[in-house]
Formats: C-alpha cells, sequence, structure tokens
C-alpha cells in the first residue's frame, strides 16, 4: 500500500502537467515538483498556505465554492498564459476540495507545438502527393461509369490488352477520360504493384522536359540540386508511365523518347552512364498526329512505336446514352461529398443535358452537376439550378413570353456572343451575323449593348 502510494507520489510529481490540490476553503493540500518549480516555491512551504497566497489569478478557492468545474481556461501567471482544468472534488455530495491541473505551460508552448505539428503535416502532405504522383494509378475499371456500347466495348478491350506491355495511345477530346482508361490500363497489369508516373508534356516548360524526363546527375548544370535529380522515367522503373499530351513534345525529345523505347536505356544529363529502364507507354493526344506527321511536327517512326493500340474515346455527344447515367453519378457524388440532400433530376433538366454538345465532355457535365446540386432548392434537381448557358435552350425560359420577346432574346445573345468572339469588333461581328453595319449599330444601340 505504502510502495502503491509512493508510486502514485513520483508519478504524480513528474507529471507534465502542474497539478494542485485545495481542500474546501481554498487551502493548499498538495502541489507537484513541477509546478513548485515554475513558482520558485518549496512544497513543504505552500502546504497549507491559501491558494490565492501562492498562485496569482487563481479561481481554485472560487471553484470549491461554486462546485461548477471549469475545462481549459486561460489563466495568466507570471507573464503567460496557462490553459488550466479546475475540477471539485465531490464526496458523497459534498465538495471537499478541488484539484487544478496546468496542460500547456503557456502558450508560446501551445504555439510552438502547434506550428511543429503544422510543418509536420505540411512534410506529410508532400511526401503524400510526391508519393501518388508517382505511384498514383487511383482509378479502375468500375471508376468508368457508361452503359453505350461504344464505351462498353472500350472496357472489354482494356482487359484484353491491359496485360501486355504494348504501347497504348489513347485518343479523345479533352474530358472524355483518357486519363481514367490509363489508370485502368495499368491497374489490370501485371505492373499494377509498381508506380504509374504521369507526365503532362503539354505542361512542362520545354527547357525543364528533359531533366524532368530523364533526370540528371550532381552538378549538370548550375542550379542542379546536390546529389542529382531521377527522371520520371527512373521513377516509373517496373511500371508504367503516361505521356499526357504527347503532341505536345518538341522534336528533339521525340528523338531521346524514341531512343528509351527502342533501347530501354537512357542517360541522365550529365551522366556518362547509361541507365537501362523498364517501363510501359501509354500515351494520350488530342491532337491530330498524323497530320501533324505529314507536317513533319511528330516524327513518324515514333508515331508508330507508340500507336501500337490504338484507342479512341468518343465524345460524349456521341454517346448520348451516357448522359443520365454520369449524371446521376455525379449527382450522388457530389450531394454525398457536400452533405446536400439532393436525389433526383427533373425530366426537363435531363432533356436540357441529352440536347447540349458538351464540347468539354465529361469534365463539362461534372462541373455542371457540382453548380446544380450547389442551387438545388429541393431533393430535385430543376432547371433553375443548372447554369445560364444550359437554360437557354429551356422551354422553361420561354413559358409567359410572346414570340417578338423571344425572338429578340436570341438576337440580342446572339449579338453579344459574337461582339464577343470578334474582340468587340463591330464590323467584323456584323459580318460574322450575315447584318450591314448600320443594321448592327442600330440593335446595339436598342439592347444597350455597347
Ligand atoms: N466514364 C467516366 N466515368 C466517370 N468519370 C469520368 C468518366 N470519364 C471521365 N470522367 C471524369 O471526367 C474528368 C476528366 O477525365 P480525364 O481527366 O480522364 O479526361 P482526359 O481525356 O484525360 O482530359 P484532358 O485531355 O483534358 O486531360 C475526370 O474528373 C474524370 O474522373
Amino acid at each position: 500500500m505504502i510502495f502503491q502510494h509512493q508510486i502514485l507520489e513520483a508519478v504524480i510529481n513528474n507529471a507534465y502537467e502542474w497539478i494542485v490540490v485545495v481542500d474546501e476553503k481554498g487551502n493548499i493540500i498538495y502541489m507537484n515538483k513541477n509546478y513548485c518549480e515554475f513558482l520558485e516555491r518549496k512544497q513543504e512551504e505552500v502546504i497549507g498556505k491559501h491558494v490565492t497566497e501562492v498562485i496569482e489569478n487563481t479561481r481554485m478557492h472560487i471553484v470549491v465554492k461554486t462546485g461548477k468545474e471549469e475545462i481549459a481556461d486561460l489563466h495568466y501567471i507570471k507573464g503567460n498564459y496557462m490553459i488550466a482544468n479546475r475540477i471539485p472534488i465531490v464526496v458523497d455530495g459534498r465538495v471537499i476540495g478541488a484539484v487544478g491541473t496546468v496542460i500547456f505551460r503557456d502558450t508560446n508552448e501551445w504555439k510552438r507545438m502547434n506550428s511543429h505539428i503544422k510543418s509536420l503535416l505540411l512534410q506529410l502532405q508532400t511526401y503524400f502527393q510526391e508519393w501518388t504522383e508517382n505511384n498514383g494509378a487511383k482509378y479502375t475499371l468500375t471508376d468508368l461509369i457508361s452503359c453505350s456500347k461504344q464505351m462498353e466495348e472500350l472496357k472489354e478491350k482494356v482487359k484484353r490488352i491491359a496485360d501486355s506491355d504494348i504501347s497504348v495511345l489513347i485518343r479523345g477530346e479533352s474530358g472524355t477520360g483518357k486519363e481514367l482508361f490509363a489508370h485502368s490500363i495499368h491497374q489490370l497489369s501485371s505492373r499494377s504493384q509498381k508506380p504509374f508516373v504521369k507526365v503532362n508534356c503539354g505542361a512542362i516548360p520545354e527547357h525543364l522536359l528533359e531533366s524532368e524526363l530523364f533526370g540528371y546527375e550532381e552538378g549538370a548544370f548550375t542550379g542542379a540540386k546536390k546529389g542529382g535529380k531521377k527522371g520520371k522515367f527512373q521513377l516509373a522503373d517496373g511500371g508504367t508511365i503516361f505521356l499526357d499530351e504527347i503532341g505536345d513534345l518538341p522534336l528533339h525529345m521525340q528523338v531521346k523518347l524514341l531512343r528509351v523505347l527502342q533501347e530501354k536505356e537512357m542517360e541522365p544529363i550529365g551522366s556518362i552512364k547509361t541507365v537501362s529502364v523498364d517501363v510501359r507507354i501509354i500515351a494520350a493526344t488530342n491532337r491530330p498526329l498524323e497530320k501533324m506527321v505529314e507536317e513533319k511536327r511528330f516524327r513518324e517512326d515514333l508515331y508508330y512505336r507508340i500507336n501500337v493500340i490504338p484507342f479512341v474515346i468518343p465524345p460524349l455527344r456521341e454517346r448520348p446514352g451516357d448522359i443520365e447515367m454520369l449524371a446521376y453519378h455525379f449527382m450522388k457524388k457530389i450531394a454525398k461529398r457536400s452533405g446536400k440532400r439532393v436525389n433526383a433530376i427533373s425530366a426537363e433538366v435531363m432533356k436540357l443535358l441529352r440536347q447540349h454538345v458538351w464540347p468539354g465532355n465529361i469534365r463539362e457535365l461534372e462541373n455542371v452537376m457540382e453548380v446544380a446540386v450547389h442551387f438545388a432548392n429541393g431533393e430535385t434537381i430543376t432547371v433553375d439550378a443548372l447554369p445560364e448557358y444550359l437554360k437557354a435552350n429551356s422551354s422553361y425560359q420561354m413559358k409567359g413570353k410572346t414570340l417578338k420577346e423571344l425572338l429578340e432574346e436570341t438576337e440580342k445573345a446572339a449579338i453579344q456572343q459574337s461582339l464577343q468572339r470578334c474582340g468587340r469588333d463591330k464590323q467584323k461581328a456584323a459580318k460574322e451575323l450575315g447584318i450591314s453595319k448600320s443594321a448592327m449599330y442600330e440593335k446595339i444601340k436598342k439592347y444597350g449593348l455597347s
């Protein structure tokens, strides 16, 4: 028993927190070593003293009177704000004292700890981002939502070709899901446990492309990192490299890329040693590569090398059957994320979605659904929640308007858009719309568009 008491005493005495215990009158019956040291008082000297004589701004004597605990209260002692807890000790329904603890010695310490945690989180985030960039095949075939025949055939094709090392060239307009397909191919391949590295050839400045792709040795150029840097090909070793926007690759880089593909080796900038790399290439583009080959802007040998399995994703307007499924998919996903109770799409909205030509493809549909869920007034998305440009086709907009009003609205919108397209050049806009210059001026005045 005595032994246990000693252990307890040692623990409390050395506790990181400062601890004080008072009786029902507010006299100190215990104060731990750390607290005494901070107050520069001796333990035996403070015992028995009223708490107000020992701790400035204390409220321990008040807590024994009110019987109400005070948690995380700011307490100013010796020029610092501390965070204090004061808890009454109740025995048989009667307050017989109180125990007080100070969690952080001062707010500076808290701030220091806070910023330490923040910097750790930031580091973690950077590592995580780097890791997902280099090992980041996030999607699989089940993430590809579709029911159209064209897309189902493409998914079948993915299953057939995934488990080989053959290069794949994915073609399709922006936002059709080229990257999603690239991820899926990697996930289904025997390389799925190895990195998936994406390189956006169009987004990296030309002078950095070579070092991004092939890396460099220490001291290769001024500003080169100590220890050198691995290029994306080395990072992707054993896995897959996804060369997005390959049509944007400058000719001299096309030569280097071809060499890696043919010889499976490369040299980092400034290195005399060749490095072997084993990567599968998936490339994507929206550019007319054949025409670029004719114009000598894309190397013919590289074209044949990457175009072993052509893979063409149709634009959304050519597979209207997918629109409803995708719209519901995005609605549910966005509603879940934003916590909004939206679970249906009105027939009129669905009609407008099917009529639209979707120049931005699935990415545009996703954005439209984001706006629609956000502005939905009830559980069903109705036309008023859609972005303005989609509403323009709506019969909803026509309700209660005369034919003259509708024609005028259309005319005004056409002129507005044409002026915008022609950089506000009225003569050019008039020509585009097939009206005379004077008619254009007249209408601009009529609709107050100048
Ligand atoms: N079939 C699909 N099912 C679900 N989401 C899709 C589908 N296709 C595309 N998406 C989504 O649409 C967006 C655009 O897709 P992705 O980035 O793969 O297109 P992309 O063709 O690579 O575009 P870009 O050429 O502009 O880079 C992404 O958010 C993606 O998740």
